[in-house]
């Protein structure tokens, strides 16, 4: 008992931490969404209004009288009702956009401010999901949704005072679909959310395989896959399924039952007025009123009812999203230490992506101007290292700190970054024109600064025998150039930085012997020389280094 009242609290403090999320995203909007309510209750009340003058026209049409003047006012109200619509739905349309862009704009910043080793826990595919189909639930719940409730409750209310001034009893049977909508609703609720959350689980997955596959298809048609992979896609796409036909169906058990209320109540409505017109208390006039008024009181509750499942779409997508929001956020500590030679020096550090250790209590000093090659086993731990230098995780113990030759220090953290190139491995190249790819190293790179950055990376021959030069476009991954190429580029782009510390991961494996030693060759004319760390399997880059480190037993040594 104890345990299911704690559960229950801690559900409605994170209910209500979700719900506060809402609000705060909503609140710049409030002008423009206070515009799309009044325009959606006027047109509401329009509707009441119009039961009325159709009352009055059947009433005057029945007595003989003319009608001219009641259709022409009626005609009128339709015409600016109409309008209002359009105007609330196109506001609706800008809402939606802005929403949805504050909020993605804002997570994809997170994103990229979040600790690297955080995030890239989860699959791309996932992310894409929360950024796209999450985001695109909340705004949805926010422009078009929570207006529309409010449309509705203003109807319902103001239908039920109207039908009560012609029949009170009539209006107080016609709510009496009201409480079943409540429980039904509350039920929903809690059923929903939980297969609501399964549905944007599977989504993520049946979405995460479709990106994958396609941006490895080289991959798929290699392997021979394509039926394999085409299986997959329907496995997953049946557990999507499972999930969304069980929300709906649920959802949809819900909607009937009150539907078959709403149906019995129209039906009481009608004799109840066929009985009154028989006894002659009520006139034709009215009896159109109570039918088009009985029906306007129970549509918003069945509506009502329906707008629950897309709250709880909302509150669980926001839910998806805040999650995304709450990984810990990288340290900057914006304060750079200066001057063209910086060295670092690691010490003692431990870390492990899981329970064993890459490096246990591991020491180093990579001193201003060396040249640093670091050789070991494959998956013992070098790109690991880089990744602690470079600040991508935080979770390591003991030091790792730069220093320049003036004596100033600096801790390892996103802001190093500002003077330190890197070139990873593999294929890192976006799509987009060669010089978009080397910019991306300086964003005010100038056109000499380019051309010099693809020398030194030794791209400048094959760049400039391309027709369009450092115009040509490139596709993903670097589609349209050779791996060599590719890599040079990727090169270019981290010497037209030029920063003072250089890293290398095995970024000159897909060169001949020739290229690589003019690039190394470059690098090492540089006045004053980078620190550079070279990763490497190669023993020829080895003649270019002043030192050769290895990693073994989790530590770092010199290797003599
Ligand atoms: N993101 C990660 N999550 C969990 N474990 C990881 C991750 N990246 C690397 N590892 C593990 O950490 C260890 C060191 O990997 P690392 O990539 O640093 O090796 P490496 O020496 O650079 O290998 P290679 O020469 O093959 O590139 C390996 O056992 C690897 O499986």
């Amino acid at each position: 008992m104890l345990r299911k009242i704690k559960k229950f609290i801690s559900d409605w403090e994170n209910q209500s931490s979700y719900i506060k999320w809402i609000v705060n995203y909503t609140k710049p909007y409030i002008p423009q969404l206070s515009l799309v309510m009044f325009l959606n209750i006027m047109v509401s009340l329009a509707s009441i209004g119009l039961a009325l003058i159709g009352k009055r026209m059947v009433d005057q049409a029945s007595a003989g009288n003319t009608v001219t003047k009641v259709i022409l006012l009626y005609v009128l109200i339709v015409l600016v009702s109409q309008a209002m619509m359009c105007i609330g739905a196109l506001s609706a349309v800008v809402i939606y956009e802005k929403f949805a862009f504050g909020i993605r704009k804002q997570v994809y910043r997170r994103i990229l401010d979040t600790n690297w080793l955080d995030v890239t826990k989860y699959h791309t595919g996932d992310l894409m999901t929360r950024l796209t189909t999450d985001v695109g639930i909340v705004a949805d719940g926010i422009s078009v949704t929570i207006p529309s409730i409010l449309q509705l409750a203003v109807q319902l209310l103001a239908t039920f005072c109207t039908l009560a001034v012609f029949d009170w009893k009539l209006a107080v049977f016609a709510l009496a679909i009201a409480p079943a909508a409540a429980l039904s609703s509350m039920w929903l609720g809690r059923i929903l959310k939980k297969l609501q959350m399964k549905v944007q689980e599977t989504e993520s997955r049946y979405r995460s395989f479709i990106q994958e596959s396609l941006s490895n298809i080289l991959i798929v048609k290699s392997f021979r896959t394509e039926d394999y992979s085409v299986e997959k896609l329907t496995r997953l796409r049946d557990e999507r399924l499972y999930w969304v036909l069980k929300k709906n169906r649920t959802g949809l058990a819900a909607s009937t039952i009150l539907s078959l209320a709403f149906q019995f109540g129209y039906v009481a409505a009608f004799a109840w007025g066929a009985v009154s017109i028989s006894r002659n208390t009520i006139t034709f006039g009215t009896m159109t009123v109570f039918l088009t008024l009985v029906n306007r009181i129970q549509s918003p509750i069945v509506n009502l009812a329906q707008s629950i499942p897309k709250l709880v779409s909302m509150i669980a997508s926001a839910a998806r999203i805040i999650e995304i929001q709450k990984l810990p956020e990288e340290t900057s500590l914006e304060e750079n230490i200066r001057g063209d030679q910086v060295g670092v020096r690691v010490n003692k550090i431990s870390f492990g992506y899981g329970e064993d250790l890459v490096f246990d209590q591991a020491s180093i000093d990579f001193k201003p101007g060396e040249f640093t090659a670091i050789v070991g086993a494959s998956g013992i731990g070098k790109t690991t290292l880089v990744r602690l230098i470079m600040a991508f995780t935080n979770k390591a113990a003991g030091t790792i700190e730069f220093y320049n030759v003036h004596g100033d220090r600096e801790k390892a953290n996103a802001s190093a970054r500002d003077f330190i190139s890197y070139v990873p491995q593999g294929n890192t190249l976006f799509s987009g024109t060669i010089r978009e790819n080397i910019r991306m190293g300086r964003l005010d790179a100038t056109e000499e600064e380019i051309m010099e950055a693809l020398k030194g990376a030794s791209a400048d021959g094959f760049v400039s025998g391309l027709p369009k030069g450092v115009d040509t476009v490139i596709g993903e991954k670097g589609h349209g150039i050779s791996e060599g190429q590719a890599q040079r580029i990727a090169i270019a782009r981290a010497l037209v930085r030029k920063a003072p510390f250089l890293i290398l991961d095995e970024a000159t494996s897909s060169l001949d012997e020739e290229t690589e030693l003019r690039v190394l060759e470059g690098i090492r004319s540089w006045n004053p020389a980078p620190t550079c760390l070279l990763i490497t399997h190669r023993r020829s880059v080895l003649q270019y280094c002043d030192r050769e480190i290895c990693i073994e037993n989790k530590k770092l040594g010199e290797v003599v």
